[in-house]
């Protein structure tokens, strides 16, 4: 079983995150982080913010010689914009009462569409800073680093991930698309959209300068592929075991995701049950599913095929026009603060979901294979398969 926190805030001095149970043998480099990390900086329609700070990042327990032993593995992402930051952010009061002006100004004009308003209500403050100093997706920094963990852990047992782009407003990927591959992540990472359909990526710029040109923000979908997983992870027996719970519960906890669908999710609610569902054959002695309508999950278990989940993003809250709003001092009706934002951040998003994804499989892996070291777990999971009757057995798909 897996565990992990994160800590931080914001606009605070660093980001910490710690995961809990991974086995000992795992090949883990600053670098693998660091690409993670740049992925989640990137995509067109991210703001100015992305462009000056920096993501300075140390392992602070759990991996020597590059490899995890065994211990929860600490992380730490300083935030380099801290300096500029220091006076309004400082743990010891200071001039706090007596602002009125710039950065540490109190931010009283609640935004709508974010946590500000309620967060002030349940938590007793009098202002937002301390409210959206966490609920923001600075945070995703945190969970992104221990994602790269995940995936280095899952990588190990041959099972990959990738995410990409499928939506952004009304701009769609065709549902005939052909899907990437873990492999393709490098032409993800030059696509400015991380789209995987170069003719919808170019709709999609020309969908965020507009709405950037009008003063406004927006969504989209992004969709989490993983590759090897073998049948089985997750269960039947009990809600909270389901394997597509666990992942819907992880993607619905990413700030400001609104929606998730497994494979064809909603779509298929349109069907008859005859076209709904992916047929058993045989071919080779084996049993095999010639679709994957599913997205790779029945009765809350991996079947083995590809895991297919999307995500929807609702558009961004701090909007350059900003939206009508109450003074909680004064009482009136005025405009929300904006200082800076994202038009868009849709292509993070889907870093950020691969990452919540893969650390949720690593957590089925860890609960249905065990293991205290990497090759443990690689050898328990060797064995399952193994044990599978021929008359029982699917491909895995890799
Ligand atoms: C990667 C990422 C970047 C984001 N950037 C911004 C941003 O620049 N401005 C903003 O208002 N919201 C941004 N958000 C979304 C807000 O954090 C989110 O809308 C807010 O927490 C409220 O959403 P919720 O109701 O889902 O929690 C971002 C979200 C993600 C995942
Ligand atoms: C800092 C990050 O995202 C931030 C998430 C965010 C929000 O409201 O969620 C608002 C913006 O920050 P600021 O209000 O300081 O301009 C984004 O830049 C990041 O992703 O690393």
């Amino acid at each position: 079983m897996l565990r992990w926190l994160t800590a931080g805030e914001s606009h605070g001095p660093e980001l910490i995150a710690v995961l809990e149970g991974l086995p000992a043998g795992v090949p883990l480099s600053l670098d693998s982080v660091r690409e993670d990390l740049a992925r989640r900086k990137l995509g067109y329609g991210r703001g100015s913010r992305m462009k000056f700070e920096q993501d300075e990042l140390h392992f602070s327990g759990g991996v020597v010689q590059g490899r995890s032993i065994g211990g929860p593995v600490a992380i730490r992402i300083g935030n380099t914009e801290w300096p500029k930051w220091v006076e309004v952010m400082s743990a010891e009061p200071t001039e706090l009462s007596d602002r009125s002006r710039g950065r540490g100004a109190p931010l009283t004009r609640p935004r709508p569409g974010h946590a500000d308003l309620t967060g002030m209500q349940k938590y007793g403050f009098d202002e937002a800073r301390p409210v959206l100093e966490r609920a923001s997706a600075r945070e995703t920094a945190a969970r992104v680093a221990l994602g790269a963990v995940a995936r280095a852990f899952l990588a190990e047992l041959g099972i990959r991930l990738v995410s990409h782009t499928v939506a952004l407003g009304t701009v769609r990927v065709p549902a005939e698309s052909p899907l990437p591959r873990p492999e393709d992540v490098a032409a993800l990472d030059a696509d400015p959209l991380r789209c995987f359909d170069s003719a919808a990526s170019a709709r999609m710029v020309v969908e965020v300068d507009d709405t950037k040109k009008s003063g406004d923000t927006i969504g989209g979908i992004v969709e989490v592929l993983a590759y090897g997983l073998p049948p089985g992870l997750g269960s039947y027996v009990h809600w909270d075991r389901r394997l597509d719970s666990r992942i819907a519960g992880a993607l619905m906890g990413i700030q400001a995701i609104k929606a998730v669908e497994f494979g064809d999710g909603f779509e298929t609610t349109r069907r008859r049950g005859s076209a709904a569902h992916d047929e058993l054959h045989v071919r080779d002695d084996r049993i095999v599913r010639d679709t994957d309508r599913a997205g790779g999950v029945e009765g809350g278990m991996s079947t083995g095929q590809v895991l297919r989940v999307r995500a929807g993003m609702k558009p961004i809250a701090t909007v350059p026009n900003a939206l009508p709003t109450v003074d909680v001092v004064t009482g009136a009706e005025t405009k929300a603060h904006h200082q800076r934002s994202d038009v868009s951040a849709v292509p993070a998003a889907g870093v950020v979901a691969e990452a919540m994804t893969a650390l949720v499989l690593a957590d089925a892996v860890t609960e249905k294979f065990g293991g205290d070291s990497v090759a443990e777990t690689a050898r328990n999971l060797t064995a399952y398969l193994d044990a599978i009757p021929d008359t029982l057995t699917t491909a895995v798909e890799s």
